[in-house]
């Protein structure tokens, strides 16, 4: 029998799951305060307008903001006494209390997050494909059953993520150090900006974009995040500050004396970075993947691009990721592609051939 999701919530989050659930074969009906949010996201294809779908849903998939996630949860529970209810809220251990102390069944609760998302918000930003390949996290506690469980990991996986199981306040820990504090850090980097002459901000290239582009991410939607997990937060960003105080400290000694030790603690903090950033996991959770980069220069002509992308797909080579930078004021930009170390050679060669001028 088809199972019925019920989206509560349908922005960025919401919409997106929506859209590709009912690409896996799943109903799906959609209801949010905002009438043009669910109009919006019914237009995308995320499925149908609540109030024309009859019947109970199976399953109910809270994807509303972290601060009234818990109270959506509880009127689902209450309101669907056969269905499993989930949120996807970015906290975890805050969500699953208030739900535990409703009196609601809890036993139809599971929580989860999805470890997939976008700077933007709203049901315009979604996309089918936000979940496929990434972690999303289920959230068992003591009054779950296991059916409720198979349930939401059955919507994770339906959706192509690879479902990691583990308590809230593991959840929450992780989270603070691998979301809420790279998003703080993103911010604090990127409002330095502000005060910076034009001159100066017009040299951005392609490391202050990797560093900050989640700054653009919601203010709101952010507070609430770090709010809900506020002592995990604070403990990633106590130990943070201990290693911006070295640094500073050794770039002091540097600037007034001779700095003895000063270039061996720069150097210890840029290695070890070295070493957390290898152990990013690729797609699916997959081994961390070492990609090389392959630059080749474009012309700012329509259709460029275009042509480039058929060429390495005509070569046989699978890309994995791509930056286009722009040069200052120039009519050209550099393609980065990167693709696993045993195609560098081989495409480098392909595209020379055809005419690309490929960097060094
Ligand atoms: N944005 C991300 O990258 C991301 C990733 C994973 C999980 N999440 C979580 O998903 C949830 C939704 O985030 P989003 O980015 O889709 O936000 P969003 O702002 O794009 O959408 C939130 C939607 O919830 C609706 N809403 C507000 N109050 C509601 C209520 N009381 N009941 C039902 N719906 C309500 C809003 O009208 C809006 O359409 C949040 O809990 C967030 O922590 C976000
Ligand atoms: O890629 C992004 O833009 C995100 O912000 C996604 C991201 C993250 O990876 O930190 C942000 C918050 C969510 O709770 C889950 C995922």
């Amino acid at each position: 029998m088809t199972t019925h999701v019920r989206i509560v919530g349908t922005g960025l989050i919401g919409t997106s799951l929506g859209i590709a659930l009912s690409q896996n074969g799943f109903r799906v009906s959609l209801d949010d305060p905002s009438p043009t949010a669910v109009r919006l996201a019914r237009d995308l294809r995320a499925g149908e307008v609540a109030d024309e779908q009859p019947g109970a849903p199976d399953v109910v998939v809270v994807a509303a903001p972290p601060d009234v996630a818990a109270g959506v949860v509880v009127d689902a529970l209450n309101r669907w006494p056969d269905a499993v209810v989930t949120d996807v809220a970015s906290v975890k251990e805050s969500v699953l209390r208030v739900v535990l102390d409703s009196g609601a069944d809890a036993s139809r609760y599971v929580g989860s997050h999805p470890m997939a998302g976008r700077e933007r918000s709203g049901a315009a930003a979604a996309r089918a494909d936000l979940f496929d390949g990434r972690a999303w996290v289920v959230v068992p506690h003591e009054a779950s059953t296991d059916a409720a469980v198979r349930r939401v990991r059955e919507v994770a996986l339906s959706v192509g993520s690879a479902v990691r199981v583990m308590p809230a306040h593991e959840h929450d820990e992780a989270v603070a150090a691998v979301s809420h504090v790279p998003q703080l850090a993103a911010s604090i980097v990127a409002a330095c900006l502000r005060e910076l002459p034009e001159s100066a901000v017009g040299l951005a290239g392609q490391g202050l974009r990797d560093v900050t582009r989640i700054a653009a991410s919601d203010p709101r939607l952010w507070t609430q995040i770090l709010a809900g997990n506020a002592p995990a937060v604070r403990d990633v960003l106590r130990h943070v500050r201990d290693q911006v105080d070295d640094v500073v400290g050794a770039l002091d000694s540097l600037a007034d004396a001779d700095g003895e030790g000063a270039l061996g603690t720069l150097s210890r903090v840029l290695e070890a970075g070295n070493l957390g950033h290898a152990r990013i996991p690729g797609k699916h959770g997959a081994a961390p993947a070492a990609y090389e980069v392959v630059s080749v220069v474009v012309p700012d002509e329509p259709g460029s691009l275009a042509r480039l992308l058929t060429d390495v797909g005509a070569a046989g080579i699978n890309l994995e990721d791509l930056h286009l930078e722009h040069g200052l004021g120039q009519a050209v930009g550099v393609a980065e592609i990167s693709v696993v170390p045993s195609s560098v050679e081989p495409l480098r060669a392909e595209l020379a051939r055809l005419g690309w001028r490929v960097h060094d």
